[in-house]
Protein backbone atom coordinates (compact mmCIF):
# COMPACT_ATOMS: atom_id res chain seq x y z
CA UNK A 1 0.00 0.00 0.00
CA UNK A 2 1.18 3.31 -0.92
CA UNK A 3 1.75 5.99 1.81
CA UNK A 4 0.39 8.86 -0.29
CA UNK A 5 3.83 10.46 -0.41
CA UNK A 6 5.54 11.75 -3.30
CA UNK A 7 8.60 9.52 -3.96
CA UNK A 8 10.98 9.18 -2.05
CA UNK A 9 9.87 10.57 0.70
CA UNK A 10 9.45 8.71 3.90
CA UNK A 11 7.79 9.26 6.84
CA UNK A 12 9.98 8.85 10.14
CA UNK A 13 8.88 10.05 13.91
CA UNK A 14 10.80 12.06 15.96
CA UNK A 15 11.52 10.93 19.91
CA UNK A 16 12.35 14.44 20.83
CA UNK A 17 8.62 16.17 19.07
CA UNK A 18 6.87 12.95 19.88
CA UNK A 19 5.71 13.29 16.62
CA UNK A 20 5.93 12.40 12.65
CA UNK A 21 7.85 13.88 10.22
CA UNK A 22 8.80 14.17 6.49
CA UNK A 23 12.37 12.59 5.34
CA UNK A 24 13.92 13.03 1.75
CA UNK A 25 16.57 9.87 1.83
CA UNK A 26 18.87 11.64 -1.52
CA UNK A 27 18.41 15.22 -0.04
CA UNK A 28 18.77 14.51 3.26
CA UNK A 29 16.26 17.46 3.93
CA UNK A 30 13.67 16.97 6.99
CA UNK A 31 10.51 18.73 7.07
CA UNK A 32 7.42 18.39 9.96
CA UNK A 33 4.89 19.87 6.73
CA UNK A 34 3.87 17.38 4.69
CA UNK A 35 5.50 17.59 1.63
CA UNK A 36 4.24 18.73 -1.72
CA UNK A 37 1.55 16.67 -3.57
CA UNK A 38 1.04 14.38 -0.65
CA UNK A 39 -2.25 12.51 -0.60
CA UNK A 40 -3.14 13.38 2.94
CA UNK A 41 -6.24 10.69 3.15
CA UNK A 42 -4.06 7.99 1.58
CA UNK A 43 -1.33 8.80 4.14
CA UNK A 44 -3.31 8.72 7.42
CA UNK A 45 -4.81 5.52 6.05
CA UNK A 46 -1.56 4.40 5.76
CA UNK A 47 -0.26 5.17 8.97
CA UNK A 48 -3.27 3.72 10.81
CA UNK A 49 -1.68 0.50 9.18
CA UNK A 50 2.02 1.06 9.65
CA UNK A 51 2.54 2.50 12.98
CA UNK A 52 5.51 4.45 13.47
CA UNK A 53 5.61 3.37 16.83
CA UNK A 54 4.64 0.21 19.14
CA UNK A 55 4.18 -0.14 23.11
CA UNK A 56 5.43 -4.00 23.86
CA UNK A 57 5.59 -5.70 27.13
CA UNK A 58 8.39 -8.52 27.15
CA UNK A 59 9.65 -11.59 29.33
CA UNK A 60 13.32 -12.01 28.32
CA UNK A 61 15.27 -14.83 29.92
CA UNK A 62 19.29 -14.49 29.88
CA UNK A 63 21.10 -17.45 29.58
CA UNK A 64 24.76 -17.66 29.61
CA UNK A 65 25.51 -17.20 25.74
CA UNK A 66 23.54 -13.84 26.67
CA UNK A 67 25.22 -10.59 25.56
CA UNK A 68 25.27 -9.07 29.31
CA UNK A 69 24.83 -12.91 31.21
CA UNK A 70 23.59 -11.06 34.47
CA UNK A 71 20.51 -9.35 36.00
CA UNK A 72 18.69 -7.85 38.77
CA UNK A 73 18.40 -11.95 39.51
CA UNK A 74 21.50 -13.49 39.14
CA UNK A 75 25.10 -12.19 38.97
CA UNK A 76 26.36 -15.07 36.69
CA UNK A 77 23.85 -16.44 34.63
CA UNK A 78 24.30 -19.82 33.74
CA UNK A 79 21.58 -21.06 32.48
CA UNK A 80 22.37 -23.08 28.26
CA UNK A 81 19.62 -21.34 25.72
CA UNK A 82 17.92 -25.39 25.57
CA UNK A 83 17.15 -24.63 29.15
CA UNK A 84 15.90 -20.93 28.70
CA UNK A 85 13.92 -22.17 25.97
CA UNK A 86 12.11 -24.52 28.16
CA UNK A 87 11.42 -22.24 30.49
CA UNK A 88 9.98 -19.68 28.32
CA UNK A 89 7.44 -22.30 27.25
CA UNK A 90 6.58 -23.13 30.70
CA UNK A 91 5.54 -19.55 30.98
CA UNK A 92 3.73 -19.54 27.57
CA UNK A 93 1.25 -22.14 28.94
CA UNK A 94 1.25 -19.98 32.51
CA UNK A 95 -0.31 -17.06 29.93
CA UNK A 96 -2.65 -19.09 27.79
CA UNK A 97 -4.09 -20.22 31.24
CA UNK A 98 -4.93 -17.05 31.78
CA UNK A 99 -2.14 -15.60 33.61
CA UNK A 100 -1.47 -12.27 33.31
CA UNK A 101 1.55 -11.29 31.37
CA UNK A 102 2.74 -8.34 33.60
CA UNK A 103 2.45 -10.62 36.65
CA UNK A 104 4.94 -13.08 34.90
CA UNK A 105 7.43 -10.68 33.53
CA UNK A 106 7.74 -9.06 37.25
CA UNK A 107 8.07 -12.69 38.68
CA UNK A 108 10.61 -13.99 35.80
CA UNK A 109 12.12 -11.51 33.57
CA UNK A 110 15.66 -10.44 33.38
CA UNK A 111 15.62 -7.48 31.85
CA UNK A 112 15.27 -4.45 33.70
CA UNK A 113 12.06 -3.51 32.61
CA UNK A 114 10.48 -6.25 34.99
CA UNK A 115 9.90 -3.38 37.94
CA UNK A 116 7.11 -2.27 35.14
CA UNK A 117 5.39 -5.45 34.19
CA UNK A 118 8.28 -6.15 31.36
CA UNK A 119 7.07 -2.46 30.13
CA UNK A 120 9.26 -0.68 27.71
CA UNK A 121 7.19 2.01 26.64
CA UNK A 122 6.75 3.04 22.87
CA UNK A 123 9.46 2.21 20.79
CA UNK A 124 10.02 3.33 16.43
CA UNK A 125 11.82 1.45 13.90
CA UNK A 126 15.87 1.41 14.95
CA UNK A 127 15.45 1.45 18.69
CA UNK A 128 15.09 -2.11 19.47
CA UNK A 129 17.33 -5.36 17.82
CA UNK A 130 16.61 -6.06 14.83
CA UNK A 131 14.77 -9.95 15.62
CA UNK A 132 12.68 -8.08 18.25
CA UNK A 133 11.50 -5.13 16.75
CA UNK A 134 10.10 -6.95 13.26
CA UNK A 135 8.25 -9.07 15.95
CA UNK A 136 6.94 -6.64 17.63
CA UNK A 137 5.74 -4.64 14.36
CA UNK A 138 4.14 -7.66 13.22
CA UNK A 139 2.34 -8.70 16.23
CA UNK A 140 -1.22 -7.63 16.39
CA UNK A 141 -2.51 -5.11 19.44
CA UNK A 142 -3.35 -7.25 22.28
CA UNK A 143 -1.39 -10.75 20.68
CA UNK A 144 1.99 -12.29 22.27
CA UNK A 145 4.58 -13.58 20.78
CA UNK A 146 6.17 -17.22 20.36
CA UNK A 147 10.04 -17.29 21.56
CA UNK A 148 12.13 -14.61 20.18
CA UNK A 149 15.92 -14.45 20.21
CA UNK A 150 18.29 -11.86 20.75
CA UNK A 151 21.72 -11.22 21.81
CA UNK A 152 20.05 -10.63 25.23
CA UNK A 153 18.38 -13.88 25.26
CA UNK A 154 15.25 -15.40 24.85
CA UNK A 155 11.95 -12.91 25.08
CA UNK A 156 8.21 -13.20 25.05
CA UNK A 157 6.24 -10.34 23.41
CA UNK A 158 3.46 -8.88 23.96
CA UNK A 159 2.10 -5.47 21.67
CA UNK A 160 -0.08 -3.49 23.90
CA UNK A 161 -0.16 -0.86 21.50
O1 LIG B 1 17.82 -3.25 27.09
C1 LIG B 1 17.22 -3.28 28.14
N1 LIG B 1 17.46 -4.14 29.13
C2 LIG B 1 18.50 -5.19 28.99
C3 LIG B 1 17.85 -6.48 28.46
C4 LIG B 1 17.08 -6.29 27.19
N2 LIG B 1 17.52 -6.62 25.97
C5 LIG B 1 16.53 -6.33 25.09
C6 LIG B 1 16.44 -6.47 23.69
C7 LIG B 1 15.29 -6.06 23.03
C8 LIG B 1 14.23 -5.51 23.75
C9 LIG B 1 14.30 -5.38 25.15
C10 LIG B 1 15.47 -5.78 25.81
N3 LIG B 1 15.84 -5.77 27.11
C11 LIG B 1 19.06 -5.53 30.35
O2 LIG B 1 18.41 -5.16 31.36
O3 LIG B 1 20.12 -6.19 30.38
C12 LIG B 1 16.10 -2.36 28.39
C13 LIG B 1 15.52 -2.06 29.60
C14 LIG B 1 14.44 -1.13 29.48
C15 LIG B 1 13.65 -0.62 30.52
C16 LIG B 1 12.61 0.27 30.23
C17 LIG B 1 12.36 0.66 28.92
C18 LIG B 1 13.16 0.18 27.87
C19 LIG B 1 14.19 -0.72 28.17
S1 LIG B 1 15.34 -1.50 27.10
Amino acid sequence: MSSGLPEPWTVRFSKSKRREYFFHPETKQSQWEEPEGTDHQQLKQYLAEHPLRVRCLHLLIKHRDSRRPASHRSEHITLSKEEALQELAAYQQRLEQGERFEDLARERSDCSSFKRGGDLGHFAHGEMQPAFESVAFALPVGAVSAPVETDSGVHLIKRVA
